[in-house]
């Protein structure tokens, strides 16, 4: 297991006919450390188009950059030799937005995890395998019982999403590259899976870079967070330190775009049962010209 990734001087063109110079740049000059020990979250914060999922790319090796380089344990990852390269791609586990997509649906679940211990030889009988599993999905909260030898359809995305996050707890990677891994999931779920990531880092020892535009569960996961805009890194630091004292205007911007409830304000709009008998029906009645004072 190596200790670090890093990304060094990152930079991603692509080729765009409808931008001035025939090509945008996604990531632009990116530097950062992920350390595997004390194992961290790092959340990567920015609006949408900001570069955030190239660089999750970047860093899982399915990009190579245009210029610059990403190192695992020092080492470019685009040379690693095979021993290098098994490692690494055991070592750092992607979990992405929709596990749908990952999963064949033709296959019961229980593929995707038997597939990772054969290929990662993690146990020596059918037995120890089916007790890893079964391991595995209980430190994500999941009863085997009721998720095992079901197909990916039969299952919740949040079922689906702990499914993959049971392969990287059987895998104990150092590193977690997970790109909005919740946005599709309602708060509750939400809430679930950030509360396994955390068990992850803390029971586990696994670095997680958390990639996100959303706020709020930036501020639920705490550790620190990187903002990018344009891709480029414009702030880094404790998520306490930039939520309540962003120095580049961006993060500043992005802090001013989250709706701040106001306990002084009150709803003072009465609604009358008259008024609810209309709202099934979307006609101006039910949009009220000041609907909240
Ligand atoms: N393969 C590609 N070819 C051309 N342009 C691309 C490619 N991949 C990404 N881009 C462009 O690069 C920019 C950054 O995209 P990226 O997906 O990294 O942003 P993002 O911050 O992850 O956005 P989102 O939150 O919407 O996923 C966007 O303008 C996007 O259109």
């Amino acid at each position: 297991m190596k200790s670090e990734l890093e990304l060094r001087g990152v930079q991603q063109r692509f080729h765009a006919r409808d931008v001035p110079g025939g090509y945008l740049t996604a990531v632009d000059d990116v530097s950062f450390k992920l350390a595997a020990a004390p194992p961290q979250i790092v959340s990567l914060v920015g609006q949408s188009g900001s570069g955030k999922s190239t660089i999750a790319r970047n860093v899982l090796g399915l990009q190579k950059p245009t210029a610059g380089t990403v190192l695992y344990g020092g080492k470019d990852i685009f040379k690693l030799n095979r021993a290098e390269y098994d490692e690494y791609r055991r070592d750092v586990q992607p979990v992405f937005q929709d596990p749908y997509a990952i999963f064949n649906p033709f296959y019961r679940v229980d593929r995707a995890l038997w597939k990772a211990v054969k290929k990662f030889d993690l146990a020596s009988t059918r037995a120890a395998g089916l007790e890893l599993i079964e391991e595995s999905l209980r430190a994500v909260r999941l009863e085997p019982e009721n998720v095992l030898g079901r197909y990916p359809h039969q299952l919740s995305g949040g079922q689906r999403q702990r499914i993959m996050l049971a392969r990287v707890h059987m895998l104990r990677p150092s590193f977690i590259i997970a790109d909005e891994p919740v946005s599709m999931l309602d708060a509750q779920v939400r809430k679930h899976f950030l509360d396994i990531l955390l068990d992850f880092q803390r029971e586990h020892g696994m670095t997680t870079l958390f990639i996100t535009h959303d706020l709020s569960t930036v501020y639920y996961l705490g550790g620190e967070v990187m903002v990018i805009t344009k891709g480029q890194l414009v702030e880094r630091g404790p998520v306490s330190t930039v939520m309540h004292q962003p120095t580049h205007p961006y993060t500043k911007l992005l802090l001013d775009s989250i709706p701040q409830p106001d306990p002084d304000q009150r709803w003072t709009t009465r609604i009358t049962p008259d008024e609810l008998d209309h709202l099934d029906t979307p006609t101006e009645a039910t949009q009220p010209e000041t609907p909240i004072l």
